[in-house]
C-alpha cells in the first residue's frame, strides 16, 4: 500500500504504509507503481517525495514473501520507472532504509535522511544480494571499496556517515518529509541525467582488480563456507567491469542461484527465529505478552572472575549501576583493574567516556541491600553457590531478583535455600559475557513469570538474544555439548587426531573445532566438572574398567591431557601447542600424537582411518539427537530456541540455520539412519540411540520444522 497526496500544489507525496517496517510486499510494490505512474502523468506535479509511514522509510523486501510464489510488480522495473521518469524524485529517509528500501532510494534522484536514520544493504545476512540494482547503483554512487564493504557485510550505516560516503545528499534533524518537500520544489528544472545512477560510470581506481581480489580473499576467509558474500563480490565486480545493463543481468543470475540455496533458507529462518525466541511461554500459561518485567536500575555481580567481569562490563555498557563484590581485597583490586581496562577499551571503540562511575567495588555483601537484581558468578561449585544464595537471601531487599550464572547446576536447589524461590532464576551468560550475544534464562520450577520477564528483558537491554529454557543438568546448550565432546574424544581413541576432527568441524563452518574450543575454555574446567560428577579422580568406582564409567563408554583422554599440566591456551599447551601462554596460534603437537599412540597401544585399540564425514556425522548427529530429547522433555519450547542458542552461543554457522534446522535440511530419515548405524557400531554409547521424538517425526513423514511442536510429548513442560 502507498498513500498519495498532492502537497504545496506541485509536489506529489507518496507514503509507504505497511507497518511495522513498511516492507515492500506485493501490495506496497503495487501501490508504488500506481502512485509513481500517477505522479509522472499529472501535469500539475513537478516533483515527487517518497517517504514511509510512522517514521520508518522502508525495511526492504517483505522477507515473509520469499517462501511464496512471487506476485505483484517486481522491484527492478518498479525502481527503473522512478529513475527513468522526467520529474525529480526525492527519498525522505526516516528510521531505516534497508535492502530493497535503500535500493528504492537509490532509484530516486535525491536522498534526504534524518540524523537518526540508518541505511544499509543487509541482504547478505539473509543469504542474498541486493538484486534490485543495489550492487550496480551503489558502486556507481560511492565507489568500489566502500560499496564492497557495505554489500559484503550488510552493516547499517548511520546518517552522518552515509552523508560522508555520498549515499545521501543531506541530513536533517527537522521533519525529514518537510525538508524533502522543500528540496523537491527547489530542484525542479535542474538536469536529472547526472542523478540517474544507472546512466553513470562506476568510479574505478587503477588497482580495481587487486581490490576485488583482496575483497574476495577476505570474504572467503570470513564467510566460513557462506556463499552469499562471495556472490556479492562477484556482483560488484560486474559493476566495475560491465555496462549497467550487463551488470544487472549478472546481478539477477547470481541472485537466482542464491535465492534457491539452502543457505538463504537457513539465514532467513534465523532472522525470524531470533525474533521468535523473545516470545516465551511458561507451562503455567504465563507468557511474554502477559508478564511484565520489573525495572532494574541497580544490579549487583557476585564474583569478579572471567564471567563476573564480563557481566559487569555488559551491565555498565547498558547504563546500569553495578555493585561488584569480591571476597578479598586482593581479588577485588585485581577484578577492579581488569574491569576498568575492559571498560576503557570498550569506550575507546565507541569514542565514548568509560562509565567507571557506575560501578561500586566492595567486599561487603551488606552493600547489596538496595540492588534490584543480583547475578551470582562465583566458582561453579554447588556448596559455595548455596552459601552465597543463603547470604543473598538475608542481605538483599525482599523483592530483589536473585540470579545465578551457573552453566548447568540445579537452579531449584539454589532457590530452595532462599526465602524467595520465586525470585530466583538462571542467567547463563557465555564467555566473554560482554561480547557473546547469547543469554540462557533458566526457569526454575518456582521462578515467577515476573522473574523470567525481568531476566529476559534485562538480556535484551544488554543487547543479548535471550532464550528461556528449563532447568536440567547443562540446560540446553551444555547438555547438547556433552555428546558432541564425547564423540570427539571417542574419535581420537579410534584413530583421529585433534586437527583432523577440528578441520572437519571448521570446514562445516564452526568458528572453532571442538579441541581448539576446549583449549580456549581451559581444559581444567571440564576436568573439574568430571571430577565432581565422579567420572574421574578419587570418586571413580574402582570396579569400573578404565574406559567405562557409570555403565557407559568413557574416554579418559581429556583427563590424561589435563593431568599432564596441559591446560589449553592459558599455559600454551593443550590439545595443541601455542606460540606462547595465552597465545592463539595453535600448531599440532607431536607429543599429543605420541600420547594418543601410547594410549591406543595400552588399551589394545587398533587405530583406523576416520574420515571427515564420520567426524561431522558422529559429533553433530549426537548433538542433534540430544536436541530432540531436550524438546521432548519440555526443556526448550521449540527447535528455534535450540538453534538460536547454538548460533549465538556455540559458534554454529548461521548459514546452516542451527542444529535442528540442519537436521531438517539433511533429512530426518538420514539423521535417523546414520544414528542407528553408529549406535549399532557403538552400543555402549547411549547418546547415539535415536531419540523417540526423531523416530516419531520420521514415522510421521518428516514434517517441516515449524510443525515439530505438535509432536512433542511434554511441550515446554519444564519452562
Ligand atoms: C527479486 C528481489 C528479491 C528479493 C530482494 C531482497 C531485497 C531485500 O530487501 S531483503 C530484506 C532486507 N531487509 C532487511 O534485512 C531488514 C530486516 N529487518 C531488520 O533488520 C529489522 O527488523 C529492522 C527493520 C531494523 C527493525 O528492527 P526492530 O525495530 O528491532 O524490529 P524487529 O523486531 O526486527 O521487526 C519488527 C517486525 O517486523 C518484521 N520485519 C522486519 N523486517 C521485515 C522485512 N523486511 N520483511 C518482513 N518482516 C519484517 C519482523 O519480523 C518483526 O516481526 P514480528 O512478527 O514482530 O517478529
Amino acid at each position: 500500500m502507498a498513500r498519495y497526496a498532492q502537497v504545496h500544489g506541485s509536489v506529489a507525496l507518496i507514503t509507504l504504509t505497511n507497518p511495522p517496517v513498511n516492507a515492500l510486499s506485493a501490495a506496497v510494490r503495487h501501490g508504488i507503481t500506481e502512485t509513481v505512474t500517477r505522479a509522472l502523468r499529472d501535469p500539475e506535479v513537478k516533483s515527487v517525495v517518497i517517504c514511509g509511514e510512522n517514521g520508518v522509510f522502508c525495511g526492504g523486501a517483505d522477507i515473509r514473501e520469499f517462501a511464496k510464489p512471487m506476485g505483484g510488480p517486481p522491484l527492478v522495473p518498479m525502481i527503473a520507472a522512478i529513475e527513468e521518469g522526467d520529474k525529480p524524485v526525492v527519498a525522505a529517509i526516516e528510521g531505516v532504509a534497508l535492502g530493497g528500501g535503500l535500493e528504492l532510494a537509490l532509484g530516486c534522484h535525491y536522498r534526504i535522511a534524518h540524523t537518526k536514520a540508518l541505511v544499509g544493504l543487509p541482504e547478505v545476512t539473509l543469504g542474498l544480494l541486493p538484486a534490485a540494482g543495489g550492487t550496480q547503483r551503489l558502486p556507481r554512487l560511492i565507489g568500489i571499496a566502500p560499496a564492497l564493504d557495505l554489500i559484503t557485510t550488510g552493516r547499517h550505516v548511520a546518517a552522518q556517515q552515509a552523508l560522508k560516503l555520498g549515499i545521501v545528499d543531506q541530513v536533517t534533524d527537522q521533519s525529514t518529509v518537510d525538508v524533502a518537500i522543500q528540496f523537491a520544489k527547489q530542484v525542479v528544472g535542474q538536469p536529472l541525467l547526472p542523478r540517474k545512477l544507472s546512466t553513470q560510470p562506476t568510479p574505478c581506481p587503477p588497482d580495481v582488480d587487486i581490490l576485488l581480489e583482496e575483497a574476495m580473499t577476505q570474504v572467503k576467509r570470513r564467510a566460513r563456507g557462506a556463499i552469499a558474500p562471495v556472490a556479492c563480490v562477484m556482483a560488484v565486480r560486474a559493476a566495475a567491469t560491465l555496462p549497467y545493463r550487463a551488470g544487472m543481468q549478472k546481478e539477477q543470475e547470481l541472485m537466482a542461484t542464491l535465492f534457491r540455496s539452502s543457505q538463504a533458507h537457513a539465514l532467513q529462518y534465523c532472522f525470524f527465529a531470533q525474533r521468535a525466541v523473545g516470545r516465551w511461554k511458561l507451562s503455567s500459561g504465563a507468557h511474554s505478552g502477559n508478564s511484565k518485567p520489573r525495572p532494574v536500575s541497580k544490579a549487583a555481580v557476585i564474583g569478579l572472575g572471567t564471567m563476573g567481569r564480563g557481566i559487569t562490563v555488559a551491565l555498565v555498557k547498558a547504563g546500569i549501576a553495578v555493585v561488584a563484590v569480591e571476597t578479598s581485597d586482593k581479588q577485588l583490586q585485581m577484578g577492579k583493574q581488569i574491569v576498568s581496562e575492559m571498560l576503557k577499551r570498550e569506550a575507546q571503540k565507541r569514542n565514548e567516556t568509560p562509565r567507571l562511575d557506575l560501578i561500586r567495588f566492595t567486599t561487603s555483601m551488606l552493600e547489596l541491600k538496595d540492588s534490584d537484581l543480583v547475578i551470582e558468578a562465583v566458582f561453579e561449585d554447588m556448596p559455595l553457590k548455596k552459601q552465597v544464595f543463603k547470604e543473598l537471601s538475608s542481605v538483599c531487599k525482599a523483592d530483589a531478583f536473585l540470579c545465578t550464572n551457573t552453566s548447568g547446576l540445579d537452579v531449584d536447589e539454589l532457590a530452595a535455600v532462599t526465602k524467595t524461590p520465586e525470585l530466583v532464576v538462571g542467567m547463563h551468560f557465555f564467555a566473554p559475557a560482554h561480547v557473546m550475544k547469547l543469554l540462557e534464562v533458566v526457569c526454575g520450577s518456582r521462578s515467577s513469570p515476573e522473574a523470567v520477564a525481568t531476566a529476559m528483558y534485562l538480556g535484551k537491554r544488554l543487547g543479548k538474544v535471550s532464550v528461556a529454557v528449563g532447568n536440567c543438568p547443562g540446560f540446553v546448550g551444555n547438555r547438547m555439548l556433552r555428546p558432541y565432546l564425547e564423540e570427539a574424544n571417542f574419535l581420537l581413541e579410534e584413530g583421529a587426531t585433534p586437527e583432523l576432527v577440528d578441520g572437519a568441524l571448521e570446514e562445516f563452518g564452526f568458528a572453532m573445532g571442538v579441541f581448539r574450543m576446549s583449549d580456549l575454555s581451559g581444559l581444567d574446567v571440564g576436568w573439574r566438572i568430571r571430577k565432581e560428577s565422579g567420572l574421574t579422580g578419587p570418586d571413580v568406582d574402582p570396579s569400573d574398567p578404565p574406559r567405562r564409567r557409570q555403565g557407559q563408554r568413557y574416554s579418559p583422554l581429556p583427563d590424561l591431557v589435563c593431568e599432564q599440566g596441559r591446560l589449553g591456551q592459558k599455559n600454551g599447551r593443550g590439545w595443541y601447542l601455542y606460540d606462547k601462554p595465552g597465545g592463539r596460534v595453535a600448531t599440532p603437537d607431536p607429543k599429543i600424537h605420541q600420547l594418543l599412540e601410547e594410549y591406543r597401544l595400552k588399551h589394545g585399540i587398533r587405530p583406523r582411518r576416520v574420515d571427515r564425514q564420520e567426524v561431522v556425522e558422529r559429533c553433530l548427529f549426537a548433538l542433534i539427537n540430544e536436541g530432540f530429547r531436550i524438546l521432548d522433555d519440555g526443556i526448550a519450547a521449540g527447535p528455534e530456541d535450540i538453534d538460536m542458542i547454538y548460533v549465538f552461543g556455540y559458534g554454529w554457522p548461521r548459514h546452516r540455520g542451527g542444529p535442528m534446522f540442519y537436521a531438517g535440511m539433511v533429512g530426518l530419515p538420514k539423521v535417523l539412519e546414520r544414528l542407528e548405524h553408529y549406535w549399532q557400531a557403538h552400543p555402549d554409547v547411549p547418546h547415539l540411540e535415536p531419540s523417540a521424538l526423531l523416530r516419531r517425526l520420521v514415522d510421521s513423514g518428516s514434517p517441516p520444522i515449524d510443525t515439530w511442536r505438535d509432536f512433542l510429548q511434554r511441550p515446554h513442560s519444564q519452562l
